[in-house]
């Protein structure tokens, strides 16, 4: 209104306000909107190419995925269906905790750097309160990561050569850090898992009982949603029932496919 008055101020012609309802999309999946919206366009952009793969002059054998996604995002849960459909997965949060494994120069660097104190009972390293010492204090995260980022990456290069000799045509990174660690660089394409602060927060404090606190820390330690989606070829959402998670995987793969058989007709690539 105020705007009418205004344009009528400056000597122009008031604008005819027309109301128009919204059109219904019969074919609506029940997780989208019955009404056509952009967020129902959006949705459907979930696990198709939203832009071309850069990396494209890596080694060909086996096409590197790197996935990643904050914590509680449901990598996991997509790993397993990329795994159903054919994928080798590489756990980077797992090769994390072999970097510094007792006896290890890890386990050594840790201790120096953070202190004798997150060593448990059982003289290995305590993650849950290695945990809690760093997600309270960035510089702290910044040197176990100088620490453990370069052993997880010589490790998980090391296992992509196993499986490329070994036949492996496709091999998931799964790594949330994948980006701030600079490992998409040796991935073929990244793929991430967005899902809502709110969901993510509601996820840790019913898997991990953390307290409310302690979940935000590591939902604030990490990159943004839609900085990650800005790094991203095909993204994810895990917010809907499980379904719906594995109709975007499927399609995921079938445009990935695809993409293989495209790069198979031209002249190989050198293995990693
Ligand atoms: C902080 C540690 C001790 C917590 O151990 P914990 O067993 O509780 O968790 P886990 O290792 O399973 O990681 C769970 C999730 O925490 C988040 N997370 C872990 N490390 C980091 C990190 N350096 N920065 C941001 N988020 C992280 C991720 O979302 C990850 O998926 C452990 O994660 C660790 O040593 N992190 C440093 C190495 C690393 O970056 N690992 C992640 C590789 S993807
Ligand atoms: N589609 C979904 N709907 C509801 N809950 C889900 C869905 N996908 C995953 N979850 C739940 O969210 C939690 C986190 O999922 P998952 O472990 O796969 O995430 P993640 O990204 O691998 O986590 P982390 O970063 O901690 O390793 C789990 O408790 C899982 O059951």
């Amino acid at each position: 209104m105020q705007c009418c008055i205004h344009v009528a101020f400056r000597g122009l012609c008031v604008l005819d306000i027309h109301e128009i309802s919204l059109v219904e999309d019969i074919n609506h999946a029940a997780h989208e909107e019955a009404k056509i919206s952009s967020s129902t366009q959006r949705i459907r952009l979930l696990g198709t190419l939203l832009k071309q793969p850069k990396n494209k002059d890596l080694p060909g054998t086996p096409y590197v995925i790197g996935l990643t996604g904050g914590i509680a995002s449901g990598k996991s849960s997509v790993c397993r269906r990329l795994e159903g459909l054919g994928a080798a997965v590489i756990d980077c949060d797992k090769l994390g905790h072999k970097a510094y494994l007792p006896g290890t120069q890890g386990f050594r660097r840790v201790l120096t750097e953070l202190g004798q104190d997150v060593v448990g009972h059982d003289g290995s390293i305590n993650r849950r309160a290695l945990g809690a010492k760093v997600f309270q204090d960035r510089s702290r995260l910044d040197r176990l990561n100088q620490i453990v980022w370069p052993e997880i990456a010589s490790m998980a290069r090391k296992e992509m050569r196993v499986l490329g000799d070994g036949g492996c045509l496709v091999c998931v990174l799964d790594a949330a850090v994948l980006i701030e660690a600079g490992w998409d660089g040796f991935c073929h394409e990244v793929w991430s898992c967005i899902i809502h602060e709110d969901e993510a927060l509601k996820r840790i404090l019913n898997r991990d009982r953390l307290p409310e606190e302690k979940a935000r820390q590591r939902i604030e330690s990490q990159l943004s949603n839609q900085e990650r989606v800005d790094h991203s070829n095909v993204v994810f959402c895990t917010f809907w029932e499980p379904e719906v998670t594995q109709k975007q995987v499927e399609k995921a793969w079938a445009g990935l496919m695809e993409r293989l058989q495209s790069r198979e007709a031209k002249p190989q690539q050198p293995k990693l």
